[in-house]
C-alpha cells in the first residue's frame, strides 16, 4: 500500500526523507497549511502532488510550472469537463487525482462521468472544510464501489488506525485501494509533520498485519 503525506509547509525535507510515495502541497490559499516558499530537492520517487481547490487552469499549470508537481489533486467542485480540459493541456503527462467527499451516504453514480477524464480517485471525509478535517468516513461504504480506477482513502487517518487498516485491506472493496491518504493527525502544528509518528507509522504499514 503506498502513503501519501499531505499538507506539507514547514519541515518538507524531513518528512521527504522517509521516502513516501507522494507529498501533497497545498494551493488553496484559505488552509492553515497552505504552502509557502521552496521546495526542497526530495529523494528521486517521491511525487509532488499539489491540492487545488477550483483553482483556474492558468493557476493550476503555472504551480506545476513553478514547482515541478508530478500530479494534481482536485480537491474542489472541479466538472469533468474541467478536468478532461485539464488533460489535453497536459497532454496526458500529469496524471489527476479527483477528490471526493464522503458523508454518511456516497453516491457512487457521481463517479460516472469522471471515468474517463482522471486517473485516480480520492475518498475524504466530508466537513466543514474542503479537506483536512481530521475525521474519517466510514469505509465500509466504499463496499459499493464500482469502478476498477484506483483510490487514495483519505480523512482522518492517524497513527491509531493502523489495525483497523489492516481490517480494512483485507476486504474485497480494498482491492482496487492504491494509497492512503495522511494530513493533519500527525502534525504537531497545521503543516508541520511528526516525523516520529509518521516513520512508526510507515514502518507497520511495510510489515503489514
Ligand atoms: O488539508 C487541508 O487543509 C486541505 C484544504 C483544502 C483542500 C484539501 C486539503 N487537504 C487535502 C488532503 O488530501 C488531506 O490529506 C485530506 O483532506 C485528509 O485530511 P485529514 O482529515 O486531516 O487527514
Amino acid at each position: 500500500m503506498k502513503l501519501k503525506i499531505c499538507g506539507m509547509n514547514h519541515n518538507t525535507a524531513e518528512v521527504a526523507a522517509l521516502k513516501p510515495d507522494y507529498l501533497g502541497f497545498i494551493f488553496w490559499e484559505p488552509s492553515s497549511r497552505v504552502f509557502r516558499g521552496t521546495i526542497p530537492e526530495l529523494p528521486s520517487g517521491v511525487k509532488k502532488v499539489g491540492v487545488f481547490v477550483d483553482a483556474s487552469l492558468e493557476e493550476i499549470l503555472e504551480k506545476i510550472k513553478e514547482f515541478g508537481l508530478h500530479m494534481v489533486q482536485l480537491h474542489g467542485n472541479e466538472s469533468p469537463s474541467f478536468c478532461k480540459e485539464f488533460r489535453a493541456a497536459t497532454q496526458l503527462e500529469i496524471p489527476v487525482i479527483k477528490a471526493f467527499s464522503v458523508g454518511a451516504s456516497f453516491n457512487f453514480e457521481q463517479l460516472g462521468p469522471y471515468e474517463a477524464v482522471c486517473d485516480f480517485y480520492l475518498f475524504d471525509t466530508k466537513g466543514k472544510l474542503p479537506g483536512g478535517n481530521s475525521f474519517s468516513f466510514d469505509w465500509e461504504l466504499l463496499s459499493d464501489y464500482p469502478s476498477d480506477k484506483p483510490y487514495f482513502l483519505s480523512g482522518g487517518i492517524g497513527p491509531g488506525d493502523i489495525d483497523s487498516l489492516f481490517e480494512f485491506m483485507h476486504r474485497p472493496e480494498a482491492g482496487k485501494c492504491h494509497a492512503l491518504d495522511v494530513n493533519s493527525r500527525f502534525e504537531s502544528r497545521p503543516g508541520e509533520k511528526k516525523v516520529a509518528d509518521l516513520t512508526k507509522f510507515k514502518k507497520r504499514l511495510a510489515q503489514g498485519r
